[in-house]
């Protein structure tokens, strides 16, 4: 009789490293990542967050170790056709277009993904209903981010890579942040979070990355 083992987790990284500028950034990094999971990445700046989930972008290679999904290395080229549209990537820039509608920026995504119907609702889900049809001009900074959030929504791929998504949040979007990653994982996504405020997020994983150089003294060593 064989007994059925644990399954095997979605993404695995195997002991790995990545180098920027000739220098290892981020060393020996092993984590599982099975469906449904969350794991927040933490650190001081230039710590390697960013390089961590362009790395599992497949924007960056590691230098040494693989990154594993569904078992295949994602830089393999037949495998990272695939890879590549399980991903939702959330970054600093917003690639809001500014001669298209608020609308439009989200749709236009949903587009290119072969899909319809979304964007609106998640417009509205966001609390951007009623500017909809406004251009970007009228949005603020918090509001450029829900536009972001709402893309994620809309085109709804399992890995979300989210690159600090609650900066410029107030409490509510945060709340909202907060709500559509738990919908997410409860549907089986897995979502990757580097940030450097606390976001509520039940049974993440916590990975913390060490401070690249040894701390010097810094202005607020001086005046305290
Ligand atoms: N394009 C680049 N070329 C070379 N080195 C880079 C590049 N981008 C970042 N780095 C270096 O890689 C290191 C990690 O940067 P990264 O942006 O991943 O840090 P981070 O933890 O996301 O920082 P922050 O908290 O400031 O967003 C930094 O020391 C930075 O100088």
């Amino acid at each position: 009789m064989r007994f059925r083992g644990p399954p095997p987790p979605r993404i695995l990284l195997n002991n790995v490293s990545c180098m920027r500028n000739a220098q290892t950034v981020l060393r020996d990094i092993n984590v599982s990542v099975h469906d449904g999971a969350a794991l927040v990445l933490t650190g001081a700046n230039g710590s390697g967050k960013t390089t961590f989930l362009r790395m599992l972008a497949g924007f960056s290679r590691p230098s040494a170790g693989e990154i594993l999904w569904n078992g295949h290395d994602i830089a393999s080229p037949g495998v990272y056709q695939q890879y590549r549209l399980q991903l939702n990537w959330l970054s600093l820039k917003d690639a809001i277009k500014d001669k298209l509608t608020v609308l439009e920026n989200v749709a236009w995504f949903e587009v290119l993904e072969g899909k319809s119907g979304r964007a609106l609702p998640a417009l509205e889900l966001m609390g951007l209903g009623r500017l909809a049809n406004e251009k970007p001009r009228m949005l603020s900074m918090g509001q450029r981010k829900r536009v972001q959030l709402a893309r994620l929504l809309a085109i709804d791929r399992p890995i979300w890579l989210l690159d600090e998504p609650s900066v410029a949040l107030d409490d509510e979007g945060v709340r909202l942040l907060e709500h559509i990653i738990a919908e997410h994982r409860k549907k089986g996504g897995i979502v990757f979070v580097a940030t450097h405020l606390p976001i509520k997020m039940e049974d993440a994983m916590c990975l913390r990355l060490p401070p690249r150089f040894p701390r010097r003294k810094t202005f607020l060593d001086l005046i305290r």
